[in-house]
């Protein structure tokens, strides 16, 4: 599995260094705590036995095919990528069809107009070059518009970082040789200051559930994680003084806490901040010296008339705070959304209230791997910078973006309403993002076969549903769930036919499943 990984992720030579660099500790986060990638997720292996068995001997198992509402991938099940991206993507990779004479009829005027301006701005006019670290300016200058349109405040290119996916973005603000944050807000850096590493001392507060990268990556580095509860009885809410509990038991055990992760819209648990909520949270990180690093990856998936997504960095310029009072780091990604492009590697992170001394290091630290792919920070920009009303392509982007975002909402639905329909599962509303996190209130005689059988109930349940039905989920507890609950992490990803069609089946395996083991 540790060479599995090793293989998955090396892109570039310098990454592989910087992999082997980190073998031990690797290994020991490898065995402890990343459980949410696919290849790790304790059913995986069960599901490669089924997918090989159904194409091998078809008609062999009771279902036809595998239903994945383990992952958050949607391409690969169906969803087609949004056509003004792959245009401008594919004459950029292809630039001498642009003075083609069959071009124009092939690529829409918008998308040569776009590939032209991004050729002409890239140093090496093609995409085969290395760029700057932070990534090419133009495109991050599309990014900062596109920030300053959706907040109402200005955003400046200096302060974006393209990264190979938010995954990059949220490692190198967590990493060791990288940053250490003062109580104040002010970052200051360890590596440069003759100290080579993070220490377990040095604590970033993160939520539970929680979407796991945070935790592998604290405990990879050699940090520490401080877990805070969200509110399952209350939407998956975060309570400030829970927090504050939280914060306070970890100083009296010594630990300095620099940072405070929010996932909004939440993964696994689906909920969206209010934005009175979220100005409790930069009130309380400002008066503790916290950094805010607000994962808002999943920010153009909502799914409520009451709510809004409201970046963090809007909510503290909306505040009046100066912007010096307090720093934030926030990551976004071309993964999510309606765009899905989640292979393409694309994200940024925008990184306010710090001096440009910590901007120079931060531009060092991402320098050790040269730079972001060039495919990745071209669909950045255009997330964020996309067709505008009067534009040629703009009506058939928002179709399609209309499209894609009204089935997410319609299969978000219809799931909600199952899984609060099933008996012994509890299921908050889903508001955002692409999860559901029911929870599964299991007989006791389950939770014993479950131990007979070496593993919590959350497996016990998740690979008897896989075995019966095909449906695919991953346990709560690689989401850290809070000890004593049980749930499974159920993604909106499969189309709405299959969504529609797996409801009997998930239906019928529970009530079979609780009939079995009531007494
Ligand atoms: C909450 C959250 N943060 C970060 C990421 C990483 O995104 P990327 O694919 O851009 O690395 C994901 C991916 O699922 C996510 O759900």
């Amino acid at each position: 599995m540790y060479k599995g990984y090793l293989l998955s992720d090396i892109r570039s030579f310098r990454n592989a260094i910087y992999l082997l660099w980190h073998r031990t500790t690797l290994h020991h986060v490898y065995s402890t705590s990343i459980t949410h990638q696919a290849n790790v997720n304790p059913v995986s292996s069960i599901l490669q036995r089924l997918q090989q068995e159904i194409e091998e001997n078809p008609g062999s198992l009771p279902f036809q095919e595998i239903t994945y509402c383990n992952l958050g991938n949607p391409q690969p099940l169906g969803q087609r990528p949004i056509t003004f991206f792959r245009e401008v993507l594919s004459l950029c990779d292809n630039p001498t069809l642009l003075d083609r004479d069959e071009t124009p009829s092939l690529f829409s005027t918008c998308a040569i107009k776009r590939a032209r301006m991004i050729i002409d701005s890239l140093p090496s006019k093609n995409t085969g070059g290395y760029t700057s670290s932070q990534g090419i300016r133009s495109l991050r200058q599309a990014v900062a518009d596109g920030i300053s349109a959706r907040d109402g405040f200005p955003s400046d290119p200096d302060d974006i970082f393209l990264t190979d996916g938010a995954s990059a973005a949220v490692i190198l603000c967590t990493s060791d040789n990288t940053l250490h944050m003062s109580m104040h807000g002010t970052w200051k850096w360890a590596y440069f200051q003759n100290k080579t590493a993070m220490s377990s001392e040095d604590a970033i507060l993160c939520p539970l559930p929680e979407y796991p990268i945070y935790s592998a990556s604290i405990i990879l580095h050699g940090g520490t994680r401080v877990p805070y509860n969200l509110t399952e009885h209350d939407g998956w809410g975060l309570e400030i003084f829970e927090v504050k509990r939280c914060l306070e038991e970890a100083r009296a055990l010594g630990l300095t806490v620099r940072a405070m992760v929010v996932i909004n819209p939440g993964n696994p648990t689906g909920q969206v901040l209010s934005i009175t909520n979220q100005e409790e949270i930069v009130e309380f990180c400002r008066k503790e010296g916290l950094v805010i690093l607000a994962d808002e990856v999943c920010q153009d998936n909502i799914y409520s008339e009451n709510k809004k997504f409201n970046s963090f960095k809007k909510v503290a310029r909306s505040l009046d705070y100066d912007e010096n009072d307090l720093s934030i780091v926030s990551f976004h990604s071309s993964s999510m959304g309606f765009y899905g492009e989640s292979g393409r590697r694309g994200g940024y992170m925008e990184i306010s209230g710090v001096g440009a001394d910590v901007k120079d290091q931060i531009y060092k630290v991402a320098s050790v791997t040269i730079c972001p792919n060039i495919a990745g920070q071209i669909l950045t920009s255009l997330v964020m910078d996309p067709p505008k009303l009067g534009d040629e392509s703009f009506e058939s982007f928002q179709a399609e973006k209309e499209k894609i975002h009204s089935s997410f909402w319609k299969r978000a639905k219809t799931l909600e309403k199952a899984f609060q329909s099933m008996e012994g599962i509890s299921c908050n509303k889903i508001e955002g993002a692409l999860y559901f996190f029911p929870r599964l209130h299991l007989p006791s005689r389950a939770i014993k076969a479950a131990k007979a059988e070496g593993v919590s109930p959350d497996i016990f349940y998740a690979r008897r549903l896989l075995d019966a039905t095909g449906i695919a989920v991953v346990p709560g507890s690689g989401f850290h769930q809070a000890s004593g609950t049980i749930h499974i992490r159920c993604a909106i990803h499969p189309d709405e036919e299959k969504i529609e069609a797996m409801i009997p089946r998930l239906k019928t395996f529970h009530e079979a499943f609780m009939n079995e083991f009531r007494h």
